[in-house]
């Protein structure tokens, strides 16, 4: 995943590289966004193939992830996990204290980040989901031991756009990888699910996709507008030998609630391994 802004300053969207901000950070309270422009965003990776879409929305691209360290201060590291060592391998001896180096890795720990990284460079470790794109996402980060308030507000100031953004402690960056990073597919598969029913009982397919994915976004913004608990929606949903209740004691039958939350577990235990190794 990456993440790119627009020029519009708020709008976000996922584009394929290593993204490397040109500018410094300016100090509060002047907005970081107010000083992104496309032409001031790099994007880095090894062929033409994922950085086509960088060209076109008019910012640089580059080959050569060195290169651009000497004219960068914010960078987003936003490699797969196990590339990850050895693009710091190739930018370690360009790293200087004003970089500030953003990770979205999974399960990579900032221990693992700063070991391989100068001594003193800051470090943010983040966990952003795919829903970023849309300006919908979800992002929980940590400071590394050099990363400093500033540096924090800062990441916040350049997500409040896109996604809640919240600092928290580092054992919980695993747990929203498997609550909310991988989340968002669990949530593709209920839709798709609906959407099967949906064609099932004889409604078109693109009409029933087109539903279900509304249904999502409504269910998820009624819990988050109102602030209720999803146990007491689910109950104003449900009338007293209605439909709704038919349909939930078959999903308890089927474990959704339990099976969702052994899914959860399993990506935060994945997350947890990918960091050992
Ligand atoms: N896909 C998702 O929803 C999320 C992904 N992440 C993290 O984002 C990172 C990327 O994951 P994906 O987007 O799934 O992978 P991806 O394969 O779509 O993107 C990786 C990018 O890195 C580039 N790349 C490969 N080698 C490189 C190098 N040596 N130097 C510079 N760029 C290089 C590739 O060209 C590609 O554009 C991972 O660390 C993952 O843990 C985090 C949260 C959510
Ligand atoms: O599947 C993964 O490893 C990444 C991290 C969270 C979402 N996608």
């Amino acid at each position: 995943m990456q993440i790119v802004w627009d020029v519009c300053h708020t709008p976000l969207m996922t584009l394929n590289g290593v993204i490397f901000f040109l500018p410094p950070p300016p100090p509060p309270p002047l907005r970081f966004q107010d000083n992104v422009h496309r032409g001031n965003v790099m994007g880095s990776a090894p062929s033409d193939k994922n950085l086509i879409q960088f060209k076109n929305a008019g910012m640089q691209t580059t080959h050569c992830n060195e290169s651009v360290l000497r004219s960068c201060s914010v960078i987003f590291l936003t490699v797969k996990p196990n590339i990850l060592p050895t693009v710091l391998g190739e930018i370690y001896s360009l790293v200087t204290p004003e970089h500030l180096l953003i990770s979205v890795a999974a399960g990579i720990t900032v221990q693992t980040l700063e070991k391989l990284l100068p001594a003193g460079t800051r470090v943010l470790r983040t966990m952003p989901n795919l829903a970023c794109q849309v300006q919908e996402g979800t992002m929980v980060f940590c400071r590394g031991s050099h990363a400093t308030e500033q540096d924090a507000s800062h990441l916040q100031r350049l997500m409040s756009g896109c996604s809640l953004c919240e600092e928290t402690p580092e054992a919980f960056i695993n747990i929203h990888s498997g609550l909310s990073g991988s989340g968002v597919a669990y949530a593709y598969m209920f839709a798709e699910a609906l959407a099967d029913g949906g064609v099932k009982m004889g409604m078109p397919y693109h009409l029933s996709l087109r539903l279900a994915g509304q249904t999502l976004v409504g269910a998820g913004k009624m819990m988050l507008e109102t602030g209720e608990h999803p146990a007491k929606l689910k109950g104003d949903v449900c009338t007293p030998g209605g439909t709704t209740i038919h349909a939930i004691h078959e999903l308890e039958r089927g474990n959704l609630r339990s099976t969702v939350m052994n899914a959860v577990e399993a990506a935060t235990n994945q997350a947890r391994n990918m960091g050992k190794s």
